[in-house]
């Protein structure tokens, strides 16, 4: 049994217009992603600014409103549940894209990492306080770190608070939005590797969120590529980058800069073949409106969105 699963995942946003402010259009940010999350493993959405990446993990964890579509987490129907509902809110926690402004500035880490433990344990103060600097230390800090305020810590250091507030009570599911995309580039391997530690050490379920193909094929089983809020392609991390069928996919990854300068050029040649292919074959791949077709199966873990023949 999958650990999460997500059914036709629809998020529309009402667009208001008028001088009574009536619903005019909807954004329709998520309109019918499936998917399905080994435990254990890490799950990646992946698609340019604006395609729903955002929205959907925003939904699946409650912060967006569910138009239709259901999520389930370990079997049980979880579709726009309620705060109150504390054991999937425990189980699923959220990393957020940008160490800079999801830390409030004035707390102290003590009081950042021990939020969701007040939220959801009763502890002593003694008993709080031992077991933030258990986490911090999980996560590579000292403890005296436990007085500081984030503005005393680098980028990639205040990733790793974010880490430990997340991982704070001890969850199932973690879904990562965008990460690293705010750290320098040697930090964010820092903090990749990290993440998979932890993984590995907590048995930890990634659903992690990234417009950037590298950092997705370094961290992930399986992908979704989404474009305008439905998924043009999904499979394997092989699958999607051995063997990409979409025309979008295919101009994703031929995208890719190749760090062997003897192949540079190669590389730039077949990025133009793929360019010239998109441009010629674009309009096979998506419907009038410009959207994804449904997926078909193309193999057992590979899923591509073409036409139905027929
Ligand atoms: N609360 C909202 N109200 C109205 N429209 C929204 C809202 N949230 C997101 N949208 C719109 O939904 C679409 C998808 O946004 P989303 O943030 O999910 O994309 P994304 O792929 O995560 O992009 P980025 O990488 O830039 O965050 C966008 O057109 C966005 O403007």
């Amino acid at each position: 049994m999958p650990i999460l699963k997500v059914e036709n995942l629809k998020v529309h946003f009402p667009i208001k217009g008028g001088i009574f402010g009536r619903t005019v259009d909807y954004v329709k940010a998520v309109d019918g992603v499936s998917l399905e999350i080994e435990k254990g493993t890490t799950y990646g959405l992946v698609g340019e600014s604006g395609s729903g990446k955002t929205t959907t993990g925003r939904a699946i964890i409650g912060l967006n409103k569910i138009t239709s579509g259901k999520v389930y987490f370990e079997g049980k129907e979880v579709t726009n549940l309620r705060r109150s509902r504390a054991s999937f809110h425990r189980d699923v926690q959220m990393i957020f894209q940008d160490p800079y402004s999801s830390l409030n500035p004035k707390k102290r880490v003590l009081d950042i990492v021990a939020e969701p433990l007040r939220n959801f344990e009763k502890m002593s103060r003694s008993e709080e306080k031992k077991r933030v600097e258990e986490l911090l230390e999980l996560v590579g800090l000292s403890p005296e770190s436990i007085v500081k305020y984030p503005h005393q810590f680098s980028g990639g250091q205040r990733q790793r608070i974010g880490i430990a507030r997340a991982i704070a009570l001890k969850p199932k599911l973690i879904i990562a939005d965008e990460p690293v995309s705010a750290l320098d580039v040697s930090v964010q391997a820092q903090v990749l590797n990290f993440m998979q530690e932890i993984q590995k050490e907590l048995d930890l379920t990634f659903l992690f969120i990234s417009h950037d193909l590298g950092v997705i094929r370094h961290m992930c089983n399986q992908i979704g590529i989404m474009y305008r809020g439905r998924f043009v392609e999904e499979g394997l991390t092989e699958d999607i980058f051995n063997n990409p069928q979409h025309i979008y996919t295919k101009r994703l990854v031929a995208a890719i800069p190749n760090i062997d300068p003897s192949k540079r050029e190669e590389s730039l040649q077949f990025r133009k073949e793929v360019d010239h292919e998109y441009k010629q074959s674009y309009a096979n791949y998506f419907d009038e409106d410009g959207l994804a077709y449904n997926l078909q199966p193309i193999s057992e873990t590979h899923f591509v969105a073409l036409p139905e023949k027929g």
